[in-house]
């Protein structure tokens, strides 16, 4: 990324908090110290929850000169735009259009990160989305097989990436894999080197079962599956420690002994992050060559439109997003990618 290239935030669902949350960090940019970005969405499900000024912009460039004075937005008009808390088709239709252009944005080089608004998956399974979650949309868009890229959710004291993520719980044990657990463990920890600037990054690995199998007695997937990728790891050099029981792993003490946790599934790394960092809470899609960054949370549909959306999230993940962009520029203008070689 330049230092002039803004970034751009897509909406997500138009009934859903994320314009009210992308208007209120425009109105605190400068207690919040936010960089220039763009809105992609309908400029109407921002009027219609917030009364911040507004500047149709064709153009990414136009919103670095006109940020300060109006929230700039590249405008995707809804065939028919659903009211705030009540989501539809059409909502979905636009979420989707608004991704699809953000992230077209960032591949071309036009913004420099994207940072995508909460969506409704209901809703966009319902308009023909055959992806589980954006992630994995957004890793297509990239030419990136969706194995290699890694959802890591960020707070202040905690990293944690899940295996699996938007499958039933009942496919869990069936999808994991030991090359798909090696494949996760190793976006996440040249994640952690490449966006977090941590040389030499500790990946700790949850079980599957209760007490990670009890030596097997409660489940064969730790030994079978988990052992042999964590050992995988560790052949390639890096700092692989489990499979760890997933309950005794989250404290304050077992905390401080990684960087990173891996889990399972979607709640084993979800629950403890969102309990503890909820309100600062950021989705990162670690292996792509661009920088994609979300808030933890999702839609709100319960709230959107009472004006009670916290934007704190979202102003964290266009922090986390602006840093990591300019990190990788960094490193970029001195010929250096950020991982280690042979990794
Ligand atoms: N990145 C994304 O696109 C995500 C999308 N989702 C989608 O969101 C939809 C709703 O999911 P839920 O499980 O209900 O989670 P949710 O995060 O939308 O809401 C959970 C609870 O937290 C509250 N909440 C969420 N964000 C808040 C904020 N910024 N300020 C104040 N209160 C807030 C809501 O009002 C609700 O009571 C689902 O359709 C899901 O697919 C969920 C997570 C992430
Ligand atoms: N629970 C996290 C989540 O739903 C985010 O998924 P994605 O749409 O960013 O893949």
């Amino acid at each position: 990324m330049t230092a002039a290239l803004p970034l751009a935030v897509s909406l997500g669902d138009p009934a859903g908090i994320g314009p009210e949350v992308t208007a209120k960090c425009w109105q605190a940019r400068a207690e919040m110290r936010l960089p220039p970005f763009v809105a992609v969405g309908d400029p109407r499900s921002i009027s219609q929850v917030s009364d911040v000024p507004l500047v149709v912009v064709d153009d990414p460039e136009e919103a670095i000169e006109k940020f300060e004075q109006a929230l700039p937005v590249l405008a995707i008009d809804a065939e028919a735009l659903p009211p705030p808390g009540q989501p539809s088709n059409e909502g979905a239709r636009c979420a989707l259009h608004a991704l699809e252009l953000a992230v077209g944005l960032a591949r071309s080089g036009s913004a420099g990160a994207v940072v995508t608004g909460p969506v409704s998956k209901s809703h966009l399974y319902h308009v023909g989305f055959t992806h589980p979650g954006q992630t994995e949309f957004i890793a297509e868009r990239c030419g990136v097989a969706s194995g290699n890229v890694a959802m890591m959710l960020a707070g202040p004291t905690l990293r944690c990436v899940p295996v699996t993520t938007h499958i039933p719980l009942s496919s869990v044990p069936s999808a994991l894999s030991t090359d798909l657990i090696a494949a996760r463990g190793r976006a996440a920890l040249r994640g952690l080197i490449r966006n977090f600037g941590i040389e030499n990054p500790r990946l700790a690995v949850s079980g599957l079962n209760p007490h990670a199998g009890e030596n097997g007695e409660l489940g064969h997937e730790d030994e079978e599956m988990i052992v042999p990728a964590v050992e995988t790891l560790r052949e390639e050099g890096w700092q692989v420690s489990g499979p760890h029981p997933a309950d005794t792993m989250f404290h304050d003490a077992a905390r401080q002994r990684y960087d990173a946790a891996l889990a399972m599934y979607h709640d084993q790394a979800l629950i403890p992050l969102k309990a503890l960092h909820f309100d600062e809470g950021v989705n990162i899609t670690l292996g792509l060559p661009i920088v994609r960054t979300s808030p933890d949370h999702g839609t709100a549909f319960d709230i959107a439109g009472t004006n009670r959306a916290r934007p704190t999230a979202m102003g964290e993940a266009i922090h986390y997003a602006v840093n990591a962009a300019t990190r990788r520029r960094d490193l970029a203008a001195q010929g250096r990618t950020g991982m280690a070689i042979g990794r």
